[in-house]
């Protein structure tokens, strides 16, 4: 029978060949699978798809056994049962298998096999009408006359004689007496063999049975079978419902679509699901609206797969350097895989942008075996996007993270909520407090979506945070979270990841292989120098699609012009030479040099500038840190006649402008002993002078105390009117009495100098010790002065030291009164 408009399974099944058990349509049966070809349909198919269609699979009955799954195909049963899968739960021991729990819906015949590998799909043929379980039973024409009408009326009377003799006050036996009456009678003979004890082979022959009758009459002795051992039981001893309930050998979990029938042993109640689906088809819903609650609030629960080795393989083969985040990272999977309770600190990362934050968080939903599904934060001001709206309003709708439940169809996925340091605040309220409840252990259990008005328990979803600066994090959320600092790479580790990971995913994404396009150590380099300034690798990245877009090109042409080779080759009388603007195909693979390079990307946007920018006195290079990484500063001064004013430029913050004038207010002070002279020649640089201090990028803002040193060593080179070293950069506090404090950010500054080409860094002795975490090629590339008062600084900003330093002074010590 081909069903025509009916409702139709799709005509291409993936197929699950079961060795064990054997599926009937309305029937809910749990596989245990490991063979390699079910274990691939259950990670490509099941756990990949994202819609209904996606987990509906074939089951194919009775096939050899699994530890003998070889390349060719076993000879497959004819007939199957198409099912959906309603739960995969994962687990590692003690072997890698997936326990599925598929729900029968109808017969199918194998037309044709289409492929083997990795997991068998087939072309199909539907055999059972599906309509049977939507269209309810009065509007239908359920008596059948003749011999179907007899046959199918005897199996009702030996059903119910079953379950008469069964003690009612069972819940299960009860809920199968309301099924049987509220089943539609086509469907008996697959429902009662599939419940009552049947052997495997027994099961098959009411799976082969094409037509109702042939199955009525393969099943009725099943069932007569059944009630005469009862009877025998009843009359050797005194019956209890215990045995029973034994005799009736009920299968746990007996699903029908669309219904549940719950033939545990346990109390209905501890199943939780099937309380809640029972509500919802209690509710009498409309079909669809039944569908979309059920689709809200029924999810799919995938148990974690972990075994630490694999995870520790799987992160250091996604990312390349990072070995101090995946340490922790991999602490945190260890101490779950130990304690079973989830409550866990929450993973923030915190650091520049591409430098793989987003990333390790979809390394580690891999490592866990669980979905995956990032919330973008950035920009949120509403708190109903994390809560939902209420219903009142039109248009409103659940909020982010049900939203993201909803996706995912899971409800233990890992969320990764994506910039959490720029969600803003409006009168709409605080999107930032929501989160707190959100990611509070104690709390998330009973969230409440304002949309759905039902708590919703997110204690087995892992949430994991990133953001470019904590300074941005309300201090409450911060507290929640354990945050992480991710730096920015260094040139080396640059060009490590864009040869193991950055190219070959760009010739991949490009439909390019390496056998076409070369792309040499050294252009990495140029690329990385020249064409990109960036603590992360992702404008690295988005060059070398650049370069693989133009290759791709080429290689188009190429194959073009081959191509009219070979035909213009075939044809009769065609002169060489006859058409002049056909190009010769590239060799292969295509080498991009410098040349090459520049014609591609243009000319280089960056150059090593510091050097030819010292070359008047009154400009130093300071370090700045930033959300988006280490930057290299200028600071610029002029002097001219006037009255000593201080003019400052380049949109500084409250705390630069007063740095600015500590430095000045230092200058005076010191003026004499460091031999400065102002414009008319006198000791106070001020006097009759008027100082312009400029730092350059007029158009960022700027800000912190850190520049503090660089603007004392910027106008002492302007006053004494030599040139400050041009291969030094600095970074430091200073006070009034000429101190140099520490300050954040070391590593990407350090990291930014050696990109700028400094040679030298001066930096606060109290921060020697954040030298330990600079990769060792840095250190070795760099000299590192420590400096602890302004002194330091001077004698080794300047070639040959400065007058009035060091040996020739010194700062008072000064005893401590406290
Ligand atoms: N250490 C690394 N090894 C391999 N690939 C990396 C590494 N770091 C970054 N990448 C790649 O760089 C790209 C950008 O990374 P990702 O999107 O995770 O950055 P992010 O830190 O989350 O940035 P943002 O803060 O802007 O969200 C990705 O393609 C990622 O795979």
């Amino acid at each position: 029978m081909a069903p025509g408009d009916g409702i139709q399974i799709p005509s291409r099944l993936p197929l699950l060949l079961s060795h064990e058990g054997v599926l009937l349509p309305g029937s809910t049966v749990r596989f245990s699978v490991d063979s390699p070809r079910n274990m691939h349909l259950v990670s490509q198919r099941l756990l990949k798809g994202t819609s209904l269609k996606s987990t509906i699979i074939g089951v194919i009955p009775n096939t050899r056994d699994p530890e003998h799954d070889t390349d060719d195909l076993p000879t497959l049963h004819k007939i199957g049962t198409a099912g959906i899968a309603v739960q995969v739960v994962g687990s590692n021991w003690p072997k890698p298998h997936y326990t599925l729990l598929i729900t029968g819906l109808c017969r199918f015949s194998v037309s044709s096999l289409l492929k083997g590998r990795p997991f068998v799909l087939a072309e199909v043929e539907q055999l059972d009408q599906l309509e049977h379980y939507t269209t309810p039973v009065t509007e239908r024409a359920t008596a059948k006359d003749g011999d179907l009408g007899e046959l199918s009326n005897k199996f009702y009377q030996a059903a119910v004689q079953l379950l008469g003799m069964l003690d009612m006050s069972v819940p299960v036996v009860a809920k199968f007496r309301r099924l049987l009456d509220s089943l539609p009678r086509e469907t008996l003979p697959d429902v009662v063999a599939s419940m009552i004890r049947t052997s495997n082979k027994e099961k098959l022959q009411v799976l082969d049975a094409l037509t109702l009758e042939e199955r009525f009459k393969k099943a009725l002795p099943m069932l007569t079978r059944q009630i005469e051992g009862l009877k025998l039981l009843q009359k050797t001893r005194k019956s209890s419902p215990e045995n029973e309930k034994r005799v009736l050998s009920v299968r746990k979990g007996g699903v029908l679509p669309g219904r549940q029938l719950n033939l545990d042993e346990e109390d209905e109640d501890g199943d939780d699901t099937a309380v809640l689906e029972k509500k919802i088809h209690g509710a009498k819903m409309p079909d669809a609206l039944c569908h979309v609650c059920s689709l809200w609030l029924l999810s799919l629960s995938l148990s974690d797969c972990l075994d630490i080795q694999a995870a520790r393989t799987l992160l250091d083969n996604d990312h390349y350097a990072m070995d101090k985040l995946k340490r922790r990272v991999l602490e945190y999977l260890a101490v779950r895989q130990l304690k079973t309770s989830l409550k866990g600190p929450i993973l923030c990362f915190v650091g520049p942008p591409g430098v793989g934050k987003t990333s390790v968080g979809r390394s580690i939903a891999r490592t866990l075996g669980r979905e995956f599904h990032r919330i973008a934060l950035g920009g949120v001001c509403d708190q109903s996007d994390i809560r939902g709206h209420r219903r009142t309003y039109v248009g409103s709708m659940p909020g982010r993270i049900i939203n993201g439940l909803k996706t995912v169809a899971v409800n233990n996925p890992v969320f990764l909520l994506d910039e959490v340091d720029k969600l803003g605040k409006s009168l709409q309220g605080d999107p930032a407090a929501a989160l707190l409840e959100v990611l509070d252990p104690e709390q998330n259990h009973s969230f409440t979506d304002h949309y759905l008005n039902v708590a919703f328990d997110l204690s087995q979803v892992l949430f994991i945070a990133t953001a470019n600066t904590t300074a941005s994090i309300p201090p409450a959320l911060l507290d929640r979270m354990e945050v992480l600092q991710v730096q920015g790479y260094t040139q080396e580790e640059k060009v490590e990841i864009a040869h193991r990971h950055l190219i070959p995913n760009q010739l991949e994404q490009h439909g390019l292989t390496p056998q076409q396009l070369h792309i040499p150590q050294d252009t990495t380099q140029d690329i990385i120098s020249s064409y990109t300034r960036e603590a992360g690798v992702r404008s690295l990245e988005r060059k070398f699609g650049a370069i693989c877009r133009a290759v791709a090109v080429k290689v188009a042409e190429g194959h073009r012009v081959t191509m009219t080779d070979a035909s213009t080759a075939a044809g009769p009388t065609q002169q060489s030479g006859e058409n002049p603007d056909k190009a010769a195909p590239p060799e292969m693979p295509i080498v991009i040099d410098n040349v090459a390079l520049k014609d591609i990307l243009g000319l280089p946007l960056f150059e090593m500038e510091v050097s030819e920018r010292l070359t008047l006195p009154g400009v130093a290079v300071g370090l700045a840190w930033t959300p988006l990484g280490g930057e290299i500063l200028f600071v610029e001064a002029s002097r001219m006649e006037g009255e000593g004013q201080l003019t400052l430029t380049g949109q500084l913050g409250d705390v630069m402008k007063e740095s600015a004038h500590l430095a000045i207010s230092w200058l005076r002070a010191n003026a004499k002993t460091y031999q400065l002279t102002n414009m008319v020649g006198g000791p106070d640089p001020l006097e009759g002078t008027d100082i312009h201090l400029h730092f350059p990028a007029g158009a960022v803002t700027k800000d912190g105390p850190s520049a503090g040193v660089t603007i004392v060593t910027c106008l002492a080179s302007l006053f004494s009117g030599r040139l400050v070293r041009s291969d030094v950069a600095m970074t430091g506090e200073i006070t009034l009495r000429g101190l140099v404090l520490p300050v954040g950010g070391i590593k990407d500054k350090v990291l930014a100098a050696h990109r700028a080409g400094v040679k030298c860094v001066i930096l606060p002795q109290r921060n020697k010790k954040d030298l330990e975490e600079l990769p060792a090629n840095v250190r070795a590339d760099l000299d590192f002065v420590t400096a602890a008062n302004l002194d330091e600084v001077l004698n080794a900003a300047f070639d040959g030291g400065f007058p009035g330093t060091a040996s020739t002074h010194s700062q008072p010590q000064l005893t401590s009164k406290l």
